[in-house]
Order: structure tokens, then sequence, then C-alpha cells
């Protein structure tokens, strides 16, 4: 669930991929990336840290070229190293570089086959390096001096041919051109837009249409699964259906928390979508318990806000923002640790205490996942005096692990996994919870594009669409990538400096 952006222009396009990058934060705070090209020459900066702390003015005027791709990471694969932090680059053929949203789920095979069969280095765990060489062998093998729109799109059918999973790519073949693809499934968004110049037409393409509202490129639509668009280095753009077979299944995590409201993701308004999830929340609200004694809705900021209110008006009781978010904490679920999560939401969110004092409180949040933000919200609203606090999640509860580019992986984790819904209640410490009905929540994204007929809701069912998903691999992802894991990788990483990709310091 990374942000990704591509811009083909006819001037410098350092400051709009800076600016792309700024308005994607929200879906990767560990690292960021933008690669330009320049003549043939490749500019880059990336390393750890938001957009902001990565990018300086010396960097800014180092990255000259009218065409570059941009990333911001959140990490599913491999460590938080700084050798992980993308676009990634292989010179062979042409010069590409590749900025991934998503997880391949046969990473692991590929690598093999990339070192005994393509011939190939990789010099991380990155499951995206894997994916660009992929891309890279399969462009290699036309043996093109000059590659053409067809062989572009010839080299995107041979990585759906052999990369599984979910995935949303952007590569920049240099001094050629800009492609932009998603799977079979368009799990992963991504959309694409234009922009009058002076010079001609304008290209972007990005996860997310805030990317293209904030720098006046007008959205052009999706692209959709399994399809790629190109756009050479003279803004001629082509698309075309790359995918043997195509289905859309995307993601309806984005719907209920990755997205920012105000995108428009596969013809779904996010904010709308939302809006739905609060009055579906309501409607079960009141059936199962017409009689409540609920005085007050207070959403859990930031993500909840606008399923809050729509539940609280549905309801017919006030909504009340009783608890301040200090702006300045990024999310805490994406972090990549269960003690720095922990630590942020205490010092991320404070209670208004006349909000809760002596009140019947309904707290709301979009979803419950490892329960780490309930849990304290939860004390705090009792400390802050209330007189009962209910639960509600615009989510169904989170059973089983995410293996398309959610952090997700180990089951175990999950507050919900194995547990049913009293359960989850009693250890939250609610005197009440009520979830969304999977079928509900569907409805609110389906109500706004009818020809989507189906989403990936695996992280709530356990059906992973890919059909490639067994529990060895479960098993697998879960031993390599739980908190445990993940922080033992992290005391060890010194060296990952050093690795090709240096984080200089200046
Ligand atoms: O059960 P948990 O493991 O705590 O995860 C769920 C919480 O994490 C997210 O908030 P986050 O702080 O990341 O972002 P937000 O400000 O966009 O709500 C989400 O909105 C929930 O509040
Ligand atoms: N969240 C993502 O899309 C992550 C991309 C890639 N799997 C990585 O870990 O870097
Ligand atoms: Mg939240």
């Amino acid at each position: 669930m990374c942000g990704i952006v591509g811009i083909v222009a006819k001037s410098n396009v350092n400051q709009d991929l800076y600016d792309a990058l700024t308005v994607l934060q929200h879906r990767g705070q560990d690292a960021a990336g933008i690669v330009t090209c320049d003549n043939g020459r490749l500019n880059q900066r990336k390393g750890n840290g938001l957009a902001k702390d990565v990018f300086h003015t010396r960097h800014m005027q180092r990255l000259t070229g009218n065409i570059g791709v941009g990333h911001v990471r959140y990490p599913t694969a491999g460590s938080s190293s700084p050798a992980l932090a993308q676009p990634f680059y292989v010179n062979s053929p042409y010069g590409i570089s590749l900025a991934h949203n998503g997880n391949l789920t046969n990473a692991e095979e590929l690598s093999k086959e990339i070192f005994q069969t393509d011939l190939r280095h990789l010099n991380t765990d990155s499951d995206s390096e894997v994916l660009l060489n992929i891309f890279a062998h399969e462009l290699q093998k036309l043996g093109k001096l000059a590659p053409s729109a067809e062989d572009v799109f010839t080299a995107v059918s041979g990585v759906h041919a052999r990369c599984r999973g979910g995935y949303g790519a952007i590569a920049m073949v240099a001094n050629y051109g800009i492609v932009g693809f998603r799977d079979p499934n368009g799990i992963r968004p991504m959309v694409f837009g234009s922009r009058e110049s002076e010079a001609g037409t304008e290209y972007m393409i990005a996860s997310e249409s805030v990317a293209l509202d904030g720098l006046g490129f007008k959205l052009l639509r999706d692209i959709a699964p399994g399809e790629a668009v190109y756009i050479d280095m003279d803004g001629n753009l082509e698309s075309r259906q790359c995918a043997a077979e195509a289905k859309a299944s995307p993601c309806i995590f984005e719907h209920v928390y990755f997205a920012r409201p105000d995108s428009i993701m596969d013809g779904v308004s996010v904010y709308k979508s939302r809006l739905r999830q609060g009055e579906k929340l309501a409607a079960k609200v009141l059936a199962l318990r017409p009689d409540h004694d609920i005085d007050v809705v207070v959403p859990i900021p930031d993500s909840s806000r606008i399923a809050g209110q729509s539940m609280a008006h549905k309801l017919g009781v006030k909504f009340r923002e009783g608890l301040v978010k200090n702006r300045y904490i990024g999310r805490t679920f994406i972090m990549p640790g269960q003690s720095q999560r922990k630590k942020s939401v205490k010092q991320k969110l404070n209670t208004i205490g006349l909000e809760f004092k002596d009140k019947n409180v309904m707290l709301v949040d979009d979803s419950i996942v490892r329960g780490t933000t309930c849990r304290q919200i939860i004390e705090m609203a009792r400390d802050a005096g209330a007189a009962k606090v209910y639960f509600a999640s615009a989510a169904p509860p989170v059973r089983y692990p995410n293996v398309y580019g959610i952090d997700m992986p180990a089951a175990d984790e999950l507050i919900a996994h194995g547990r049913s819904e009293q359960e989850v209640c009693d250890l939250i410490g609610a005197d009440w919870l009520v979830y969304q009905d999977l079928d509900d929540l569907v409805a609110s994204s389906a109500e706004g594009n009818q020809e989507i007929t189906q989403f990936d809701c695996s992280v709530f069912n356990g059906e992973y669409i890919t059909g490639d998903i067994d529990d060895q691999y479960l098993d697998r992802i879960a031993a390599a990538r739980n908190d445990k894991s993940k922080s033992l990788q992290a005391e060890t990483e010194d060296g990952a400096g050093i690795a090709l990709h240096n984080d200089d310091a200046s």
C-alpha cells in the first residue's frame, strides 16, 4: 500500500513529483524516492523518512528532467532498510526505474528463476526488485534497440504471466517513456490524468486521484485491471489490455482505511463509500438495539470521521469530535513495530473531557486490526468519565492476514483472529461492540460503481482471489514478518546502509 506517481511533462517534473508524493504520503511513511531522466541520464534521490525529510533543496535542484517516477513506501516485504527504498533501478535494457505498490505472492519462486533462468542478480529481498527484473527481462528478450509501445505492452503481458499477487507499478524506461500497469485483478489502485501546458499535453499516473487534483491534472480514468498505459517522451499516450484474463477485484480495505476520502478509486468516491458505511452501521445498531441509550457518537480521528458523521445522523444522536489529534504524528497503523504503534496512539489522541463525562459514548473507528488503538481509546474514554463506552467498527472483524500489500502478515497478531465478537469486546474493554456486516461493507463500495461485482475482502473472509495462497504460504510470511521477526531484523540491520543504494547523509 505504497504511493506511486509518474509524470511525463514539458518541463522539469521534480517539483510536481515531490508535491504528488506529499499528497500520497498517507500511503507510506517509511521511505521516499524520486528518479528523473534528463537527456538520457537518470537522477535519483531516495532514503528513509517522509518526503519532506528526504528531499532537500540541493536534491531537488539536481532532479532535473521532464519525466520521472516517485514512491512513498510502507514496507510489506523485506526490511525497512534504505536499500529497499524505491524506485528500484536496473540498467539493462535501456535503464529502467520502477515504483511498485502491492505485494507479489510468488516472489520467492521468481527470485530463483531470475537468477537461474534470466541470469540476473537481485541485491535485496524486496519483491519490488523482483517485479522490476521480471519486467526488464520480458522487455529485453524482445531484443529491440529501441522499444515501441507495443514492446512495452508485450513485456507487461509477460509480467502478468509470471507474477502473482497484487501490484500496481509505474516504470520509467530511460529516454523512451513511462508505463503504468495493474495486476489482472486490479487489487491495487491506479489512475491517470492530463494537464494542458503551452508546450502541449502533460500526463500523470498515480495511485490515487487526489495526486492529480492537487497538481491541476484532470482525471481521465482508472487504469483497468490488467491494462497498461504508456506515455512516450513526446507525450503520446497509448493503452492496452495486456492480461489474458482480467477481472476487477479491488481491495476493499482501500475504501475502509488506506485511501484519502477525496479520492475517486475505480469509479467509487471513497468519501461516499464511507458515508454509506456509517449509515449501514447505524441501521444495524437500530436493528439490534431499537431503544439504545447512546448520547453521543465520537469518531476516532482521522479515518472514521466520515462514517461517524453519517452514523450519528442516522441514529439521530449528536456527533462530537471528542478526541483531538496531534497532527504531527503520522498514521499509527502503518508504523513498522508494535511498540512504536502503541506509544503513538497516546501521543496522537487526547480527550475533550466534557464530551465524555457521564455520557454513554459510541466510539466509532473505521476498523479494528491489532486492537492497539481501540483498547487505549476506551481506557481514555473511561478516564474522562464516560458512563458507558460502546464501540462500533465500520468494517467487519479483521481475522485473516493480507498478502496483497497490507502489512498484516500474522493472523495471531489480529485481535479478532479466532475470537468471537463478544471475546473481542471483552478484550478491548467495551460495554458493547458492534461490527459492520461484510455484505454491508461491500454494498457501501459497490453502490458507487455497479460494474464492480467483486472486491478483495480477504482480510475479512480469508478468500484469496488469486487462488495461489495456501496454509504453508501463510505460515511462511507469518514467520518472516511478524512483529517479533521484524524487530529482530531491525536490530541486526546496522550494515544495511552499505547495500548498493547507499543512503548518503549529504
Ligand atoms: O486496531 P489497530 O491495529 O489499532 O488498527 C486500526 C486503527 O489504525 C488506523 O488508524 P491510524 O492511526 O493508522 O490512521 P488514521 O489517523 O488515518 O485513522 C485505523 O484508522 C484504526 O484507527
Ligand atoms: N506497501 C507496498 O505497496 C509495498 C511495496 C513492496 N512490497 C515493499 O515492501 O516495498
Ligand atoms: Mg485511525
